[in-house]
């Protein structure tokens, strides 16, 4: 048999004139609930913790269910396992750090487990250690976040619930965090439903993105096929959409330029944040601004990459531009350009062109 999902959900809710209406599946890894302000992301959270009940329909995590209205199931908050961080640390200030994460523990006291992590093992994946003798009032804003973490952590969840757990901390200290919460995605086992408005941490960490709109969930699917479809622009990013290629770092080339093996093709930068070495994987995003399209192979140009692919749809968008996205070779590629453009080209679905991209972004890490 099978593993159940992460993550099962399927309910209705009204709260006065909102409406959610809502089923996702996730599986492992990092889930994030990416929509526009008021599209539901915090309510669908609040019902996977308790915190809301829906009118009806069932919640499970890891199969074992939490809600089912029909069976008259509704697990209170506290008998769910489910760690809950917040945008701000909510830690207890007249404790300790070592004594905040004991108290984490101290909840999940009777379903701790030879597999669930220890304050030795959280300590290390957090990098909290030299802080364990300190009080709150003295750690900075990524410090206590990370001593959240490790107290949600410590409780033995079966998920992880985080509500724009970054929101409130400053590009450095965001910059503190995302290499940790990488490390959580990857070795901690245990899924993560993460709510976000900033498509730099969907780029970050996003094993699958659950697109919430006004109630709906409008789509599902991983960030690079999300990021491609020109029919969720409106959430994607509008003026700011654009790519998001799985990529793995490869060698240099002659003059130093830096390899980045994606399914569309291999893309050249010429720096790399110190913590991308050979052979890790990352995912950049090419805004479809910056892309330019080409009838025949260009030449003679200075732009180092050219990437060649075939229409697969062409759209107006709202501000006057076409959309056009490009299958090239293994991935897509979306392109912003003039009407005026489109028309000299003709662009039309089946139609090889060129793909030639004057930016690429990478999220630096730490
Ligand atoms: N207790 C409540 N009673 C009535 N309406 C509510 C209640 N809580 C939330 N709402 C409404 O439900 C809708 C969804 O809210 P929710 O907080 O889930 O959105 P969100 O996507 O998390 O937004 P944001 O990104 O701004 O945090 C909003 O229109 C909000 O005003």
């Amino acid at each position: 048999m099978s593993a159940p999902p992460a993550l099962d959900l399927d309910v209705t809710l009204r709260q006065g004139a909102f409406d959610l209406v809502a089923q996702v599946t996730a599986g492992r890894g990092l889930t994030v609930l990416f929509g526009q302000s008021g599209s539901g992301k915090s309510t669908l959270i609040d019902l996977v913790a308790g915190l809301k009940r829906p009118d009806r329909g069932r919640i499970a995590v890891d199969g074992v269910p939490l809600v089912h209205t029909a069976a008259g199931l509704w697990l209170p908050p506290h008998r769910r396992r489910v760690g809950y961080v917040f945008q701000e640390a909510r830690l207890l200030p007249h404790l300790t750090v070592r004594q905040n994460l004991l108290y984490g523990r101290w909840f999940a006291r009777r379903h701790v487990t030879a597999e669930a992590p220890t304050l030795d093992s959280v300590t290390d994946l957090l990098g909290i250690g030299p802080l364990l003798g300190r009080r709150p009032a003295g750690l900075s804003g990524g410090e206590k976040a990370r001593v959240a973490l490790g107290r949600a952590l410590l409780a033995a969840p079966r998920i992880l619930l985080m509500d724009e757990p970054l929101a409130a901390l400053d590009e450095a200290r965001k910059a503190e965090i995302l290499p940790y919460l990488e490390r959580l995605r990857d070795h901690a086992g245990l899924p993560i439903l993460y709510v976000t408005h900033a498509v730099a941490e969907v780029a970050r960490l996003a094993t699958t993105v659950v697109m919430v709109d006004q109630g709906r969930v409008r789509a599902v699917g991983a960030p690079g096929t999300l990021w491609s479809r020109p029919d969720l622009m409106d959430l994607t990013g509008g003026a700011e959409a654009g790519s998001l290629l799985d990529a793995v770092v490869g060698g240099r080339t002659a003059d130093g330029l830096f390899h980045l093996d994606t399914a569309a093709g291999r893309i050249l930068v010429p720096h790399l944040p110190p913590h991308l070495t050979s052979g890790a994987r990352t995912r950049l995003r090419i805004p479809a601004r910056d892309v330019l399209l080409s009838d025949r192979a260009p030449q003679g140009l200075s732009a180092l990459n050219i990437l060649p692919g075939i229409v697969a749809d062409v759209r107006d968008d709202a501000d006057g531009s076409r959309v056009v996205r490009l299958e090239c070779v293994g991935a897509p590629v979306l392109a912003r350009v003039t009407r005026t453009s489109a028309d000299a080209l003709s662009i039309t679905p089946g139609q090889p062109l060129w793909a030639i991209v004057k930016a690429v972004a990478l999220d630096q890490g730490s």
